[in-house]
């Protein structure tokens, strides 16, 4: 067992930048050792969380790799040894995916992505409405329910409470949360392994409330499509709930069969807009609050006059500003916030297409000829998706004006994007490369 141990921490030594793998790898240490399992313990329920998150499928592989067989990996929390027996949320939920694939390691709920943690705006009642209102059965609610927003506006957090509703509330259904990814990868594993018949029955049968995010990730998966398409006919069938996110309207995900396109319609469709000034100021004030932070009103009220673009963002620049003053041991102040949205906004001013065409250009060594040019050469290919998914991620442009601006036609875009999300969540070269380039982004050295 410290073999395999020893051998999967220098497998991921390799693949997770120096930071993180001090942060989250290195307190975890191997605890028991079963046939067909290995059970490694963190330190706290953070980190186990943290771990399983980010890092379940890589360790699952590590394990896999080093032991020469699949392994299952189970993550415990070493300073409770009671929690294998205590049943929590995470117990009750269906930890996903669980069958024999070498892809263990659920989702889990994340603690604070409740009801009673999501501040409700104008932007937000309708669809928080519709949330509350299927996660409490109200007579004449839809079952399934559509959550549409740009990123970072809070569908995660919404589909997540009304998981953590459900299991408060009616503790014997199981939920179960995941992404349209996993859904493909384990369909992929269970054709592998020929137990495609459990993997149905689980799906059909043994999920009261489905949580499914990001559905445009099954743009061009005919077969994942036409496998959901009759998992979610079942469960409309049995009248069980389904929530469903996405970035993108199901008439507007291209390469998406028409009978799943139809069933996505079938959801209530809420859109999350961006928060105004008002609810952005609540929404730091309650962040203030829960984590306990001490930050003047006029720095509260200074991050949400600046930082518009989405809560991910709005929340990361408060905590920026409260770990900033503690590192340096000084006050929140003005001045403080002022040097952290700079970083994060005023820089983003002036990113135009052309301004990351050319940075991308510069750092692949690739022309401005190339990179819209119908050449599939992956040295090429490689830096148009990393270009495209810059675009998308700071500018303001519609995926079609992205895509003519390549050349390409939305569904290409949306494919590239798709790519370097997967290759972000891998945390391999494009990851570093992304992170790399937005830096330079955010620091104007455009
Ligand atoms: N109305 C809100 N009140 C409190 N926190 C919010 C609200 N909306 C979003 N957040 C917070 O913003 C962060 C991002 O939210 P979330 O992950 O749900 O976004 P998302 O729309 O799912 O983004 P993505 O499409 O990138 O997955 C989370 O920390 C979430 O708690």
């Amino acid at each position: 067992m410290e073999q395999i141990w020893t051998t999967v921490k220098s497998l991921l030594k390799e693949k997770i930048p120096g930071h993180s793998y001090r942060m989250w790898i290195e307190p975890i240490t191997p605890c028991q050792y079963e046939e067909g399992e290995i059970v490694l313990s963190c330190p706290n329920l953070f980190s186990k969380k943290r771990v399983v998150d980010h890092y379940g499928r890589l360790i699952e592989n590590a394990v896999s790799h080093a032991a020469g067989k699949t392994l299952k990996v189970r993550l415990v929390v070493r300073s409770d040894p009671k929690e294998d027996r205590r049943p929590t949320f995470a117990d009750r939920q269906m930890k996903l995916p669980e069958m024999d694939t070498a892809y263990t390691g659920g989702r889990f709920l994340r603690k604070d992505f409740t009801f009673d943690q999501f501040v409700v705006g104008k932007n937000s009642d309708f669809a928080y409405s519709a949330a509350l209102s299927l996660a409490a059965r109200n007579r004449g609610t839809q079952n399934a329910l559509y959550l549409l927003s740009k990123t970072g506006l809070g569908k995660s957090h919404l589909s997540q409470a009304v998981g953590h509703h459900i299991l408060q509330t009616f503790p014997d259904e199981r939920v179960c949360y995941i992404t349209a990814e996993d859904f493909m990868n384990e369909m992929t594993d269970s054709y592998r392994n020929s137990s495609l018949h459990r993997f149905k029955e689980k799906y059909r049968r043994n999920c009261d409330v489905l949580l499914l995010e990001d559905v445009q990730f099954l743009s061009g998966k005919n077969g994942t499509q036409q496998e959901l398409s009759n998992t979610l006919e079942s469960l409309m069938n049995a009248n069980k709930k389904i929530i469903y996110s996405s970035s993108y309207l199901p008439s507007d995900i291209p390469k998406l069969d028409e009978k799943l396109r139809s069933r996505l319609c079938c959801g209530l469709i809420s859109k999350i807009e961006s928060p105004d000034y008002k609810t952005r100021v609540r929404i730091l004030e309650r962040t203030v609050r829960s984590g306990g932070y001490s930050v003047p009103d006029q720095v509260v009220q200074y991050l949400a006059s600046e930082l518009t673009d989405d809560v991910r963002q709005l929340k990361s620049g408060l905590i920026g500003v409260t770990a900033q003053a503690s590192l340096l041991g000084s006050e929140v102040d003005l001045d403080l916030a002022r040097r952290v949205v700079k970083n994060i906004v005023a820089s983003r001013e002036g990113i135009t297409l052309d301004s990351i065409k050319r940075l991308v250009c510069k750092y692949y060594n690739v022309t401005l000829t190339d990179l819209v040019s119908r050449s599939r050469r992956q040295a090429i290919v490689r830096p148009r998706q990393v270009a495209m998914y810059l675009s998308r991620e700071y500018t303001e442009h519609s995926l079609q004006t992205i895509g003519k601006s390549f050349n390409r036609y939305h569904a290409t875009t949306l494919h590239a994007l798709k790519m370097v999300e997967k290759g972000i969540k891998e945390n391999g070269p494009v990851q570093k490369h992304v992170a790399f380039l937005s830096e330079r982004l955010e620091k104007g050295k455009h």
